[in-house]
């Protein structure tokens, strides 16, 4: 069966912090050297789109005004990722796009607004506008894939009651400056505070991502079933970042 990855990256040209745009390049290239076809959709404000037709909807992180600009469009577009969800197409949200998921978010002037209120989670800001900045490595259990994420934090969103960390601190903040665990994954989406950008640090994650996305279409298909590909410039980036955190690399 030939596999295709079609992706819809929500507010493309809004929210695209720190890079977020390389998680996009690093699917396109690893499906690429999978012969799987790669498709990339975007989707602005006021764009008329069915997300139930992709298999991987992408939000990335963005200022404040940004968010706030988009809200309500994106809460406009509830009930459609509601069904793009229940029919198994996989989310990927970084830092601004994974707090509009949950209850609220309050910014930092305290101004207050509305996520999809999806999951019980919830963010405020952080006292006196401080901010979670700087580098952070995790260690996350992927549906039994057990790996390191490394990448970069810049939030003063503090989101507190997450049922389902994605990962448990090992350097850097996280969720909030110390609850020691980081971003949220249930099977359905996986939100994270890590820019960096996330998937060219993290070559496992990326194939996670896509796992999880063409297993809308094929319900059997497994990580293992991923032809491996040589990650040895990843490996070598992740490498100094462990040194720079001091953190010891088991994975
Ligand atoms: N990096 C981001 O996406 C920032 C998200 C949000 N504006 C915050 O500061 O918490």
């Amino acid at each position: 069966m030939k596999h295709s990855l079609r992706v819809c990256w929500l507010y493309h040209d809004i929210m695209d912090l720190y890079g977020d745009k390389g998680n996009m390049m690093v699917l396109k290239k690893r499906c690429e050297d999978r012969d799987i076809d790669f498709v990339l959709d975007t989707c602005g404000i006021g764009e008329k789109k069915n997300l139930c037709d992709y298999n991987l909807i992408f939000l990335g992180g963005g200022d404040d005004k940004t968010q706030f600009s988009l809200i309500p469009d994106l809460l406009s577009r509830k009930e459609n990722i509601k069904q793009a969800m229940d029919e198994n197409t996989f989310v990927l949200l970084i830092c601004g796009g994974y707090q509009l998921f949950g209850q609220y978010y309050t910014a930092s002037d305290n101004q207050k607004i509305d996520g999809l209120k999806f999951y019980d989670y919830y963010t405020d800001t952080g006292a006196d506008r401080t901010r979670c900045v700087g580098n952070i490595i995790i260690e996350a259990n992927l549906d039994g894939i057990k790996t390191q994420i490394v990448g970069f934090e810049n939030h003063g969103g503090q989101t507190k009651n997450v049922s389902k960390p994605l990962g448990k601190v090992l350097s850097g903040y996280g969720n909030t400056f110390d609850s020691g665990y980081e971003g949220f994954y249930d099977g359905k989406i996986l939100g994270t505070y890590l820019h960096g950008p996330l998937l060219p640090k993290n070559p496992v994650v990326a194939d996670f991502v896509i796992t999880k996305a063409l297993q809308k279409d094929d319900p059997e298909f497994k990580f293992e079933d991923l032809k491996p590909l040589e990650n040895s410039f990843d490996e070598a980036a992740r490498d100094v970042l462990f040194k720079r955190l001091n953190v010891e690399k088991t994975r």
